[in-house]
This record gives C-alpha cells, structure tokens and sequence, in this order.
C-alpha cells in the first residue's frame, strides 16, 4: 500500500492519463506494423510473368525489357520502327535466363493515335505470351523549345504520345488486369512533370497529366489488386536524351544538368523495383 501511494504522488493523476495515451498509441503503431503486410501488396514475381513495355526498342524502355528478361519474364516490347524492334529483341533475348520458357515479342504500331490498334497488338500479345501482368509505358517524346517557337500542333503531339499513348496502352490491359484481380502499371512521367521547366511548355504540361490519371485509375482499381507507380526520373543517357541536347535551349540544358544524369538500366532497375512492390 505505502508503495501505491508513493507511485501516485510519483505519477500524479494527469500525466497517467498520458501514460495511458501513449500507451495506446505505441499499441497502435505496433498493430499497424503487424498488419501492414496484410494491408500492402505482395512483391510480384516477375519470373514466367508477361511484362509489356512500350517504347521497349529504345533507352529506359530497353533497359526495363532486359532487367525484366534478366528476372525470368516473358516480355513484349512495342514501338513503331520495326528494324530498331528486331535489334532491340536479339539484345534482349541475350539476357535471358532460361531460352526454352522465356520468349520476347516484338509488335509494331504506333499508341498516340488510334485505340484500336494499340488493342489489337495488345491482343495479339496476350495470344502469345499469355495475360499482360505487368505494363510498362516508356513510350514517350519530348520537346524542348521556348514557347513561341513551339508549333502549335507540337503540343498536341506532345499530348498525343505522352499521355494519350498511355491512356491506350493502360485500357487495353484493364479489363483482363480487374477479371484476374492481379496487376501491375508502370506511368513514366519526368522531373519535368513534377515541376514545370524553361523550354518544356509541351513536354512537362504532358507529364503532369499522366499524374492526375495515375493517382485517379489507383483509386478505381486497388479493389482488384491492381497497383500503379509513377516514377518521375531526371536527365538519363538514352538515344532519345541525344537527340533532345541537339535542340534544347540553354536555359532548360543548365537548369536540368543540376539534377545530373543518370544511365538507363539504373532507371530501370529503380522502377521495376517500385512497381513489383509499390509502397
Ligand atoms: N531520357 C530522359 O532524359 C528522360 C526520359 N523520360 C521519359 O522516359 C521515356 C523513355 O525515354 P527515352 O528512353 O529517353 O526515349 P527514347 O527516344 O530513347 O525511346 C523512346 C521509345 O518510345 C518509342 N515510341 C515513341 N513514340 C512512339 C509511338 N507514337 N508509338 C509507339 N512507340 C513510340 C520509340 O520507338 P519508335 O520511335 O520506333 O516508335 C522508342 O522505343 C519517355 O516517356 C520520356 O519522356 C523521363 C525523364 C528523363
Ligand atoms: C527553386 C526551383 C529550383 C528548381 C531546380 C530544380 C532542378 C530540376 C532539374 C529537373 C531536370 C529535368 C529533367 C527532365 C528530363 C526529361 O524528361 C527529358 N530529358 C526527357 O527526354
């Protein structure tokens, strides 16, 4: 009894109630971290899954391809030059762990234009390779130039490709995605999407979009376990990179070269990453 009268006078009536306060809370956040793996999504296995990547003959889109072929994935990568599509799949092909199971298709069309044949590819993909559980949109150009010297129709291609090129690729997948409740969409934004740049009235404008789409579909589609990432990367080493320093004003080049510049299968690697286990 002397010993509860003096822990009373040691704790006075207030500060047990925070004691109590604090104890609940630490109770929650320890149930919260027991559940969490309840609650997050579970890594998705790349091997023996099907990764669709658009733009896959060329930079980020390449290297996503041989980093998901190097993880046992049966991949398609699609774009519209099909000569830059057969060398990009013999390249790929050679980082593959097991030839016998794993293949890589290649499917030209163009994703800016015309719905039905970005679907039709989809389509013909999935024949071959089987449902699309995971799909990477790197399909993308860029265009640098002071706003005035942007023609007017640039804007629209900008638009054309960035995000409606991802809008088509990301519906033709969905269906099949939400019937087997298992999925994965990779958006490729830019630096240039988070924060609006000299030079990149048309480019960060199509990059901001694609971030107002991801965040909305995220919230139609986690019901069906499906996830989306959005990876927003800075300068990468890439052919399309090349050829956008031979027009970029100066302005846009030494406000982006702060930010550096990075090789494309370390972007690749960053996104795959994030997207088998987003969160
Ligand atoms: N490199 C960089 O500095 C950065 C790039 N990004 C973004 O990453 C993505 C990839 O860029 P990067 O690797 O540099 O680009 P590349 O120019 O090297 O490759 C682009 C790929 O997209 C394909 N593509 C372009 N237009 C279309 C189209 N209309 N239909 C189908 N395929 C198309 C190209 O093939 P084809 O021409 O044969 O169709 C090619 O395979 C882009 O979305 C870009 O905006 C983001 C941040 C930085
Ligand atoms: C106070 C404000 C200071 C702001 C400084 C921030 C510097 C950010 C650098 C952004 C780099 C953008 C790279 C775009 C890459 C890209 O998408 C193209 N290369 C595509 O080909």
């Amino acid at each position: 009894m002397t010993r509860f009268y003096a822990t009373m006078q040691f704790f006075p009536i207030e500060s047990g109630a925070v004691m109590i306060a604090l104890a609940v809370f630490v109770g929650f956040v320890i149930m919260i971290f027991m559940l969490s793996p309840l609650i997050s999504p579970r890594p998705m296995k790349l091997n023996g899954s099907h990764v669709l990547v658009t733009g896959g003959s060329s930079g980020i889109g390449k290297a996503v391809a041989v980093e998901a072929v190097k993880q046992g994935a049966l991949v398609t990568i699609i774009a519209r030059n099909e000569q830059r599509l057969l060398q990009a799949k013999k390249e790929i092909e050679q980082h593959m762990r097991d030839k016998d199971r794993q293949k890589v298709l290649c499917i030209s069309v163009d994703i800016s234009k015309d719905f039905s044949a970005v679907e039709k590819a989809v389509q013909q993909a999935q024949e071959k390779l089987g449902p699309v559980d995971m799909l990477v949109n790197c399909a993308g150009t860029s265009f640098a130039s002071r706003f005035e010297d942007i023609p007017v129709d640039e804007f629209k291609q900008q638009m054309e490709v960035n995000y409606y090129g991802t809008i088509h690729a990301t519906r033709a997948v969905i269906s099949t995605m939400k019937y087997r409740r298992r999925g994965r969409i990779v958006l490729v934004s830019s630096q240039a999407g988070q924060i609006g740049l000299y030079g990149f009235t048309a480019y960060s404008a199509s990059k901001f979009a694609l971030r107002g789409f991801a965040e909305a579909l995220q919230m139609e589609v986690k019901p069906y376990n499906i996830y989306l990432t959005i990876t927003f990367p800075p300068d990468t080493d890439t052919p399309g990179f090349q050829t956008e320093q031979t027009f970029k004003p100066k302005e846009t080049k030494l406000i982006s070269e702060t930010a550096g510049l990075y090789q494309p299968d370390y972007v690749a690697k960053r996104i795959l990453q994030d997207a088998i286990q987003p969160g």
